[in-house]
This record gives structure tokens, C-alpha cells and sequence, in this order.
């Protein structure tokens, strides 16, 4: 249901209705004795532009040169020159490097403001949908503070303990990094610390403006300033971006009514009518389908079996459809020894920031998530992705393989499917098709065409899955086989030096 305020600004929010193409002169005819003019050249493109033209702050070079991040991505070439000036709509591949597009140009706001001394208060406010996200973004911005040595507040408001510890040391702030729920929790707050803020992005854009977040963004907007509740009227003076490597067509248009004077940039040649930008971001991900046979769940976990024993590189993330299967398929791995965690929204927030960070640190080879890991993370070791389920929307599958293969390294994306999943691999398969991946022809044939009612209703209600495992398995066995240690493959140790002497912990 789409939340009041936001459903009064679509309507407000017509497409222009379509100029008829204006008549052409009917062309000359030359004159018989006159040469064919010569075609011109086609003008060489501009070069691209680099960081000392786009961010000339020497601080910003430093720490650039000191993060080893030489010349800016096409993404990030094409968003900072507009990042002052325009609203953008920003839709580049996963893994492009979404986040110093903002990241930089906010920073440089920062240190503006400090030059004019300028009293502090909050002036940039980044909503992302995810606790995990949150922290990424606010380590990145962190980092990037710390290594220009200046001084802000950063509030990543991912938790109710963080809105907590707000509440109990209410001190102004620059940057605030939130869910769009605890934004709004920390309505307050934020007013103490600023009128308005100047920035608002929305990280992973299309995610925030679904069915799902959308009546907490419309609360979080309205909690920025950026729509009056009242008259349901934008505000003109604040800069408001996204940025997200898939965009429906519904969900930009929507995007269009937030903005003032947008601009939209898409890198990479899109996919689905502009819906996701895909090609350049999956060059380096092999793609790969692996049907399982009729009897889906016990052919699933033996075929992750066998890709753990057999194939695959660690370290690897593998999705599931739901936080039932998350734990059930946690028991079945942690069986055969594999070290392996899991993450859903069942767990506490302690417990999901601890299970991040083993998997960065190589401590858990295998990390069984659901889809609240799959937008926006960006585990540079990441090797292999197993979609365990196939997911439920085309861009689902854009966002589960982009967390491997990121920027400019290898990946490989298994997508494993039975009978029951022929209904959902159609989309994932053409999409795969459309970015380069070699899918086979008898494939193409089987997935079926779902039409785009029934997509939506599968993305809200996902179908019906027996257990995972089946009979014979661990998870009904109640533990009393024995414990096998399975060892996937790595050319790379996992780093902490763990390899076979970290046990994987039951969380759920
Ligand atoms: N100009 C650059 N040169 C080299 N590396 C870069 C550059 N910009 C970003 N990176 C690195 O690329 C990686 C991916 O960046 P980032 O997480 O911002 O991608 P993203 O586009 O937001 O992806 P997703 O859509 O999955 O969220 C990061 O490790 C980042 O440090």
C-alpha cells in the first residue's frame, strides 16, 4: 500500500504526455554536379575526468592515493559533478562503487562548512535498509574522515542500542547513517542537531522505496524535511540522490516525484527496460545453473555437499529463501564441520554484527544469509555465491551475485534449482542471459514467463518450500550423527590463522 503523502506527490507527478515529433523538412536534393559531403568524424569522447578535477581538496587526494583508489569509477566520473547542483537517480552495476560517490561529495560539504566555521549541526542524512549496511557505510565515511584527519560526528543509527546511547549523550552531529525506522526514533534528536539537513541519500534506492520501507521512508523524509505532511509539498533547497544497481520503472518514477531538477545516470547497458544495470557488472562472475533433480531438498544439501567437498572457493555466501531454512540449513553444514554461520533477521543485532565480522576475517568460510545480506555489502573476498533458493525477483539475483566478483576480481554464481523452481528461474535466467552469462538454450525454454502480477506476488509471498534436508538428514536426526569436517576449497587461507581450529556456533 503506498503510503499518503508519497501517493499525493505521484499523482502530482505526471509524465510529461509525449510531443509529436516535429516534421522534418523533406532533404534537399543535391545537385547532381556537387560531391557527396564528406562524413564528419565522429568527436572523440571527452576524457574522463580524474579525482584532482572532480574533488580538487587536497585532503580528499591524500586520502584517495592512501585508500589506493587512483581514477574514479564511470559511476562516480558521472554523479560528483551533479552532486551540488542536481538531484540525481543513479543506477550502476554492483560492485561499482556506489558508495565514495556520495561518501567523497559529502565529505567535501563537511569540510566546507568547517572552513566557514560554521556552527556544527547535521547537514548529510544517508538511509540504507539494512543494520549491516549501516555500519558499512558508516566505516567507509569513517575511514575516509580519519584519514583527511577531519574532525565530525558520524551516527550510525542501526540499532535500538545506538538510538539509546544517542538519547543518553545527545551531541550534535554531522553525518547520520540510519534505517529509515530508526531515523524516525530518532526524530528529536535530529531536530536538535539541525533545521534541515542539506543532503539525503537513499542508498539502495529502489529496496527503501518498495512496498516494504516505504511507509518508514515517507516518515523519514518527513523527518528531514524533505515532505511537508501538511501540504505534502518538497522542499526545493535540499539536495536528495539514490543510488541502486537495479530500478524498476515504477520505483523511478516515484523516485522522480521526490526529486527536484534530477538527473539520471545509468552505467552499464541496462537490462528489462533500464530495470537493472547488469552487463558490466557481472563481466567478471561466472554464472552457472545446477539443476538438482526432482526431489528437491535432499538433492540440494547434497549438492552443497559436494560443492563444499569438490569445487568451490572459500569464502562463500549462500542464500536461502527464508529464516526457517537459514537455521535449518546452519544444522545441516554444521554437521559435516564446515565452518559456517548464519544471518537473518532473527537474530540480534549483536549477533549479526559478529557473524559479518568472522566471515571478513576468514574465520567462517561459509555464510548462509538470507536476503537481508544481499544488497550492498561488499566483501572483497567473497569468491562464491550459492543461491541455495533460487531468489524470488530478477533483481534479487542481481544483488545475490554482485556481493562476488567485486570490483574487478573473479566470481562464481551457482544458482541451484529443481522441477519446483522452473516458474521462478525464468527471470533470474534471462537477466543472466542478457549480461553475457552463456545459459543453455533448453533452459531459456523451460523457465517460464511469469507475468508482472504474479512476479510481485511471488516477491512478497515466496513459495512454499519442503524442509531443508528431508529425511535421513541431520536436522531430523536431532544430532546424534557424527561430526565430518568438510574443508572447501581456498587458494586463500582464511585469514585469523583459524583454518580447522574455529568451531562454528549453533545460534539458532
Ligand atoms: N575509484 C575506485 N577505484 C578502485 N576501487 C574503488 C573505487 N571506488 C570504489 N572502489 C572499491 O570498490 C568496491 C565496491 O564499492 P561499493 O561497495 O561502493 O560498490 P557499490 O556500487 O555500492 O555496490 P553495490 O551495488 O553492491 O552496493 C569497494 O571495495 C570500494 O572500496
Amino acid at each position: 500500500m503506498l503510503h499518503d503523502p508519497l501517493r499525493a506527490l505521484m499523482r502530482g507527478c505526471r509524465r510529461a504526455p509525449k510531443q509529436p515529433a516535429p516534421k522534418q523538412p523533406a532533404p534537399e536534393q543535391p545537385a547532381p554536379e556537387q560531391p557527396a559531403p564528406e562524413r564528419a568524424a565522429p568527436a572523440a569522447p571527452p576524457p574522463a575526468p580524474t579525482f584532482a578535477e572532480l574533488l580538487p581538496d587536497a585532503r580528499i587526494q591524500s586520502a584517495l592515493h592512501a585508500l589506493q583508489v587512483r581514477a574514479p569509477t564511470a559511476i562516480q566520473a558521472a554523479v560528483i559533478p551533479h552532486f551540488h547542483t542536481n538531484d540525481v537517480l543513479a543506477v550502476a552495476p554492483t560492485g561499482s562503487g556506489k558508495t565514495l560517490c556520495y561518501v567523497l561529495p559529502l565529505l567535501t560539504h563537511h569540510l566546507q562548512l568547517a572552513q566557514r566555521q560554521q556552527p556544527p549541526r547535521c547537514h548529510s542524512v544517508i538511509l540504507a535498509p539494512t543494520h549491516e549496511l549501516v555500519n558499512q557505510i558508516a566505516r567507509v565515511l569513517e575511514r575516509v574522515l580519519k584519514l583527511t584527519h577531519t574532525r565530525a560526528h558520524v551516527r550510525a543509527l542501526n540499532s535500538k542500542q545506538a538510538l539509546a546511547a544517542w538519547n543518553s549523550a545527545p551531541n550534535a552531529v554531522n553525518f547520520v547513517i540510519a534505517t529509515p525506522q530508526r531515523l524516525v526514533a530518532a526524530a528529536q534528536l535530529l531536530k536538535s542537531s539541525s533545521s534541515t539537513p542539506d543532503f539525503i541519500v537513499l542508498d539502495e534506492a529502489d529496496e527503501l522505496l518498495s512496498d516494504k520501507f516505504l511507509p518508514q521512508v515517507d516518515d523519514a523524509l518527513h523527518v528531514c524535511g524533505v515532505v511537508n505532511k501538511a501540504n505534502n509539498h518538497k522542499h526545493g533547497s535540499q539536495r536528495m540522490h539514490m543510488f541502486s544497481a537495479t530500478m524498476a520503472p515504477a520505483v523511478a518514477h516515484l523516485a522522480r516525484c521526490l526529486m527536484n531538477d534530477m538527473k539520471r545516470v545509468t552505467v552499464g547497458a541496462s537490462a528489462y527496460g533500464g530495470s537493472f544495470a547488469v552487463d558490466e557488472a557481472v563481466k567478471h562472475i561466472e554464472q552457472r545453473f545446477v539443476f538438482v533433480g526432482g526431489r528437491a531438498e535432499q538433492g540440494k544439501v547434497m549438492a552443497v555437499r559436494n560443492l563444499l567437498r569438490n569445487g568451490v572457493q572459500a569464502p562463500v555466501l549462500l542464500f536461502v529463501q527464508s529464516k526457517e531454512r537459514a537455521a535449518q540449513l546452519f544444522r545441516e553444514l554444521l554437521y559435516d564441520g564446515v565452518h559456517v554461520d548464519a544471518i537473518h533477521s532473527d537474530r540480534t543485532v549483536a549477533a549479526r554484527e559478529t557473524a559479518v565480522q568472522r566471515f571478513r576475517e576468514g574465520n567462517t568460510w561459509v555464510l548462509i544469509a538470507t536476503d537481508v545480506l544481499s544488497r550492498g555489502l561488499d566483501f572483497l573476498a567473497v569468491r562464491t555465491v550459492i543461491n541455495y533458493d533460487v531468489p524470488s525477483s530478477a533483481a534479487a539475483y542481481v544483488h545475490r551475485i554482485g556481493r562476488c566478483g567485486r570490483n574487478g576480481r573473479h566470481g562464481v554464481a551457482l544458482s541451484l534449482f529443481t522441477e519446483e523452481d522452473l516458474k521462478l528461474i525464468g527471470a533470474v535466467v534471462r537477466v543472466a542471459r542478457a549480461s553475457g552469462a552463456l545459459v543453455p538454450e533448453w533452459l531459456l525454454r523451460a523457465g517460464g514467463r511469469v507475468r508482472a502480477d504474479e512476479v510481485r506476488r511471488l516477491e512478497r509471498r515466496p513459495p512454499k518450500r519442503a524442509a531443508v534436508g528431508g529425511p535421513n538428514m541431520a536436522s531430523v536426526g536431532g544430532g546424534r550423527r557424527k561430526r565430518r569436517r568438510v574443508q572447501p576449497q581456498s587458494q586463500q587461507q582464511p585469514r585469523g590463522g583459524a583454518r580447522g581450529g574455529t568451531e562454528a556456533r549453533a545460534h539458532d
